[in-house]
């Protein structure tokens, strides 16, 4: 990992009215790191998401530094950044993320040709190639298909891929899985990992899910509130959680599953056949 941040965040502050929503986060994300970061419902954590990608309502009011490779876009609007300083995305509700009327292979091509600038007959081809690397099945036929012909999990995979078709250095998943089984759950997180490795991506990954975060992050940043209460790597922070907030958030998740903790790379590839089997 080199020793520049690929994102720099410091004493980010953002009001919606009087109200304070994300009141003083820093924290950095390294290259190819991937860093989650965690809260329970409300504590801004969609707020800070949407502040790195430049995508506030116009209602926000946002202080402090957001500097991508060295450059501050705290100010500067998803449709107003240049290359360098574009950061992909993947949102929880992926149905509402694809164009419902255009095919999969027109959404995944678009990337590849306007940012890219490959031929059409040469984006087609990379993005079935990108489709079978997200392990979905027969792509030759995905890509004629329009979103609402595939099942949650084939789509939030092909918003994956659309995500890294825009090869940027710096990718962030809102609540990703939220919406999904468990079985699809994994298999995204998987393709997240994979792919995020393969390409070198960084990723900051929004989550209230703890099962979620330890298969995929390295590190998190625990918010409560829209402050940071606790950061440092993941598994030291499941191990030995310091605040109150972390220590709940340990032990709910222990409740459920116990083998918390393992590493990302020792995970079982899991397929409904062993879910029923261990069930
Ligand atoms: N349009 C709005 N106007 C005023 N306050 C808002 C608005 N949208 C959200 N909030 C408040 O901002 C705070 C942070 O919201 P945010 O969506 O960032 O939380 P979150 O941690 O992402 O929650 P969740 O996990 O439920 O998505 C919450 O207290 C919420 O009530």
């Amino acid at each position: 990992m080199c020793s520049d941040p690929v994102l720099s965040v410091r004493d980010l502050r953002i009001q919606i009215g009087r109200q304070a929503v994300v009141d003083g986060l820093s924290f950095d994300v390294m290259s190819g790191e991937r860093i989650c970061l965690l809260g329970a419902s409300g504590s801004g954590k969609s707020f800070t998401a949407n502040a790195v990608l430049g995508l506030l309502p116009p209602a926000a009011t946002v202080q402090g530094s957001i500097r991508l490779h060295g450059r501050e876009i705290i100010a500067t609007p998803a449709a107003r950044r240049i290359n360098e300083t574009r950061v992909a995305m993947v949102f929880q509700d992926s149905l509402s993320a694809l164009n419902p009327l255009a095919s999969i292979g027109s959404q995944l091509c678009e990337p590849f040709i306007r940012h890219h600038g490959l031929s059409r007959k040469k984006a087609t081809a990379a993005a079935v190639a990108l489709l079978e690397a997200m392990k979905l099945h027969d792509p030759e036929r995905l890509v004629k298909r329009t979103p609402a012909e595939l099942s949650g999990g084939q789509r939030q995979r092909v918003c994956i891929a659309l995500a890294m078709a825009c090869k940027t250095s710096l990718m962030v998943a809102d609540e990703p899985t939220t919406a999904l089984d468990v079985v699809t759950q994994a298999q995204v997180l998987r393709a997240l990992r994979e792919h995020t490795d393969a390409a070198r991506t960084a990723l900051l990954f929004i989550t209230h899910d703890l099962h979620a975060a330890a298969q995929l992050c390295q590190r998190a940043v625990i918010i409560e509130r829209g402050e940071m209460i606790e950061s440092g790597p993941l598994d030291a922070l499941i191990t030995a959680p310091k605040h109150r907030f972390t220590r709940e958030l340990v032990a709910a998740a222990h409740s459920v599953q116990p083998s918390l903790a393992r590493p990302a790379e020792a995970l079982p590839e899991y397929t409904p056949h062993d879910l029923l089997q261990s069930a």
